[in-house]
């Protein structure tokens, strides 16, 4: 079998190599050529996968390593007979630890407690859901806004954009990218919904730069100097916006997903998707995942509890050095090639459930916040 497979594509030998021959590419540079004799073509969300690219293909499979399928024609797929998968859920419990890394750092920068504060939470899926959770154990306020669940579940538990917007501290989405139709997502918060939010919100996406109105966005930030903006996405990636990253709080060049576990998991779904699809038994997810470099630590006093979180929260992930990083990366190499380096030599950073909290004295009290935040935690007593 001949696999064509992105290069950012991590653990590849082992989980596409195990199927023949491995020709491995940029993401952004696949071709009709080069899969022109291909069986297998595996990408991750950079590589536009439309009726061009497969078109005099030999192609019988094609899977994103990712959660996101906006780069993927299914259609056009389907219309050829392609085998298709993608890793649902692969990254979330990452993108949730970079939400709460992101709203830590900016309740320490402005002097708020997050506890104090109401989270609006858009697109309720893998990751919206999983962050609804989190938030909810931690004690923080929650409102949600998906549509489509609204229409098949019942509107109990779910509420109007508008309602949000008005009523939230901080807007977080996590919603897809979806050009057409009535729930379409394309430009979602436009100047409009912006102007609605409450002075002194913040706006983070996570979800696809599109879903927010660039142009619109950087207005609200220089007219409306108390919103801020938390941003991982953006429209025309890689080309961002440099005015933009300029007024975001904290501008990062989607990472949010980019934990080890996560991408291990996306490369582990689609190798055991091929793996079904040709018979073959597939390796396990534990085979792939190595240790943490940091797998312990411990508090002996009653630290404040925001404090103690964030001290946990930044030993594993601290979002300030993927933004520094960013800026860095960005002024060394310009805007396009800063923004693709920094995602392709990403540092290796874990999930917040791989570091063991161990409590012990007065620090015992710090057991169910750090639980709720997604810690193992182990009470000394
Ligand atoms: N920044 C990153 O690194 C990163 C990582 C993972 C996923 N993502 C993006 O986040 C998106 C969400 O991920 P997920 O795993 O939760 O997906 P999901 O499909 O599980 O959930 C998306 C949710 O959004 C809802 N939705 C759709 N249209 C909506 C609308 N108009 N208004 C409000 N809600 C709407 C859906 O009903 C669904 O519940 C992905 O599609 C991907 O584009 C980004
Ligand atoms: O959709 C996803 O899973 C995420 O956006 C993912 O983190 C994208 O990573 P990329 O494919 O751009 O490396």
């Amino acid at each position: 079998m001949k696999i064509v497979v992105d290069a950012n594509v991590p653990a590849a030998e082992r989980c596409f190599g195990f199927f023949g021959e491995m020709r491995r590419l940029p993401g952004r540079e696949i071709t009709p050529a080069d899969v022109r004799d291909a069986d297998a073509l595996i990408v991750r969300s950079v590589t536009p996968v439309n009726a061009d690219l497969i078109a005099n293909s030999a192609l019988s499979f094609v899977g994103t390593c990712t959660i996101g399928t906006d780069h993927i024609d299914l259609d056009a797929l389907k219309a050829r007979d392609i085998a298709f998968a993608s890793a649902p859920g692969c990254n979330a419990e990452a993108v949730v630890d970079y939400v709460l890394s992101s709203l830590l750092t900016l309740a320490e920068r402005g002097g708020w407690q997050l506890r104090a504060r109401c989270v609006g939470i858009v697109g309720v899926g893998n990751v919206g859901s999983r962050l609804r959770s989190r938030l909810q154990a931690m004690g923080v306020a929650t409102l949600a806004c998906d549509p489509p669940r609204a229409e098949k579940e019942g509107e109990d538990g779910y509420d109007r954009l508008g309602t949000l917007l008005e009523q939230c501290d901080m807007i977080c989405l996590h919603t897809p990218l979806v050009k057409h139709g009535r729930h379409a997502t394309q430009h979602l918060l436009g100047a409009q919904e912006l102007a609605a939010l409450a002075p002194g919100s913040i706006v983070l996406n996570a979800g696809r730069g599109d879903c927010i109105d660039g142009l619109a966005l950087r207005q609200c930030l220089v007219g409306r100097g108390s919103v801020s903006a938390v941003l991982d996405v953006w429209e025309h990636e890689p080309g961002i916006d440099a005015g933009l990253r300029d007024l975001a709080a904290l501008a990062t060049p989607h990472i949010a997903g980019y934990s080890l576990d996560g991408k291990l998991r996306g490369s582990w779904m689609i190798h055991a998707a091929l793996a079904a699809k040709t018979g073959c038994t597939p390796l396990s997810l534990d085979a792939l995942l190595p240790p943490p470099a940091l797998a312990e630590l411990s508090l002996t006093q009653a630290l404040d509890a925001e404090d103690a979180l964030r001290l946990c929260v930044r030993a594993v992930y601290d979002v300030r050095k993927d933004h520094d990083r960013l800026w860095r990366q960005m002024h060394e190499e310009g805007i396009t090639l800063g923004f693709d380096r920094c995602r392709a030599e990403y540092p290796l950073r874990r999930e917040f459930s791989t570091l063991k909290v161990n409590l012990n004295g007065d620090a015992l009290s710090l057991a169910p916040l750090l639980q709720a935040a997604g810690f193992q935690v182990n009470e000394q007593k």
